[in-house]
């Protein structure tokens, strides 16, 4: 059982697999490959990737990787919590540079299915937040880039402050969204 919810951007969604509750506790199937193409989520997923983050109000993003190695993702949260957050940059698309966010965490089970052409990121809501997530290309850091999280034209509301993030060196360094080429068009 599996469910679906809609984003204000149709290829971006929200899903939450169903939990088989017992006295020991919970069984649930965090990905099934026929069951999701059924919800619309169709990547062929090559890559299983884990970050821990110690501290809350960490940022890792925006990412995205360019063709030929552009990967669609799907993001959860085994410990913690995160506002996960999406954003659309292809060029010709009608939601181009906008945004969805959305709070996963270890206890709503949420997953965000990020489709090929958006920028990925997400802030940490608690210390120790450890994220998995699956992605539909092998990593290339040569085709790795980067637009700015707190870049204003996106108006992203992250829980934080910009001052206070921890942040690596290339993401206090990214591009802005008016600055990005097309990479997706
Ligand atoms: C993403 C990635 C990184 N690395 C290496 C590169 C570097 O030495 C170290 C840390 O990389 P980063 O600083 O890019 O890690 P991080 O900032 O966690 O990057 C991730 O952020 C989130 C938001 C995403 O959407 C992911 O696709 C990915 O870009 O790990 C790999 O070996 N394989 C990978 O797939």
């Amino acid at each position: 059982m599996l469910s679906v919810e809609p984003t204000k951007i149709p290829d971006a969604k929200v899903i939450t697999p169903g939990r088989l509750s017992d006295s020991r506790g919970y069984f649930s199937e965090v990905f099934h490959k026929q069951h999701f193409a059924e919800a619309g989520i169709a990547a062929d997923f090559v890559q299983d990737n884990c970050s821990l983050s110690a501290s809350a109000g960490t940022v890792r993003g925006l990412h995205f990787q360019a063709e030929p190695f552009a990967q669609a993702k799907l993001i959860r949260v085994v410990r913690g919590s995160i506002l996960d957050v999406v954003v659309d940059i292809r060029r010709s698309s009608p939601t181009y540079g906008k945004h969805v966010a959305v709070e996963l965490s270890a206890e709503n089970g949420r997953q965000m299915f990020v489709p090929i052409g958006f920028a990925h990121g997400f802030c940490t809501l608690e210390p120790n937040t450890e994220v998995h997530y699956k992605v539909s290309s092998y990593y290339s850091a040569a085709h790795d880039h980067g637009l700015l999280w707190d870049d204003p034209a996106l108006e992203i509301e992250w829980p934080i402050e910009p001052s206070r993030a921890v942040l690596s060196d290339k993401d206090r360094h990214q591009p802005k969204l008016a600055e990005l080429p097309v990479y997706f068009s």
